[in-house]
């Protein structure tokens, strides 16, 4: 395990259980007609359905660490990863961090009407950057993303007309033009092509020397091998599994 001198924890994530409220699940079809026969039969609200997301995770992250975060569909993994970030309040438990951490997504707010070119500035700025830093930046992370030698100009078009995989470069570019204490990825990599991919790996490599640990969602074992030396394997909202990836990601292959 990388830092073995010193071994200083970034993140302690302790009995944390999120659950999600649906309103209104479980009533029949969400449409017009079942809500004026609700009204007709002065029928309140539809219930609530609480799901399980996560049910009790405990762990701790040390500084110089890739970590990986595997599991099926529906295990939680995107789940807690928000809560690391911040972004969802646990039901109960408690979460420190050392440092703001980020999580870099592939649904990561981008302004899809605005430009590539906008949206690099726009996201150095919500990173913290001053407006000379982000100006500053803007070229490497033009470079890194690579997407002007794949279509000339696409930098001055619209974001939503990017393909999923040429948004998840420009989104993993901006965000690792910096160094961060928690970086969580979610899924950024699969979407890329080989090439990419392989910028990418070395470029996790180097935001962990350089801050530090990285969290990484992926189904893709090949990236999770390539990336992480631990592996958390989740499972209906609880670790089946923590430790090295080799050991971990054979039990999940062989579906133990
Ligand atoms: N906003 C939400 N409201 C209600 N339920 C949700 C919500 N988001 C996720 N869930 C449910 O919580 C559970 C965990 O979802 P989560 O997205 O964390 O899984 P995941 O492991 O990241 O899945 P995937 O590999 O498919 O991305 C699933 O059962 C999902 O249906």
């Amino acid at each position: 395990m990388a830092a073995e001198a010193a071994r200083v924890p970034t993140v302690v994530v302790d009995n944390v259980k999120l659950t999600y409220r649906v309103h209104g699940a479980g009533a029949g079809k969400g449409n017009a007609t079942s809500a004026l026969s609700r009204i007709i039969a002065r029928k309140g609200a539809a219930g609530v359905t609480e799901v399980h997301a996560v049910k009790g995770v405990s762990f701790v992250a040390y500084k110089g660490e890739a970590i990986g975060l595997i599991g099926r569909n529906g295990s939680g993994k995107s789940t807690l990863l928000r809560c690391v970030a911040g972004l969802l309040p646990p039901t109960s438990g408690k979460i420190y961090t050392h440092g703001q951490p980020s999580l870099l997504g592939v649904n990561a707010a981008m302004m899809s009407e605005l430009t590539g070119e906008r949206n690099i500035i726009l996201g150095c700025l919500a990173m913290g950057m001053t407006q000379a830093e982000a100006r500053a930046s803007y070229e490497s992370i033009a470079e890194f993303s690579g997407l002007e030698k794949m279509s000339k100009g696409i930098l001055n078009r619209p974001m939503r007309t990017y393909s999923s995989g040429q948004g998840a470069r420009l989104r993993f570019a901006i965000a690792a033009a910096r160094s961060h204490d928690v970086l969580m990825i979610d899924e950024a990599l699969a979407t890329g092509d080989r090439e990419f991919q392989q910028r990418s790996e070395a470029r996790i490599r180097e935001l962990r020397e350089e801050a530090g640990t990285v969290f990484l969602v992926s189904h893709s074992m090949k990236s999770i091998r390539d990336t992480c030396e631990r592996v958390i394997w989740l499972h209906d909202g609880v670790i089946l599994q923590d430790g090295p990836t080799a050991e971990v990601v054979a039990a999940y292959e062989k579906g133990a």
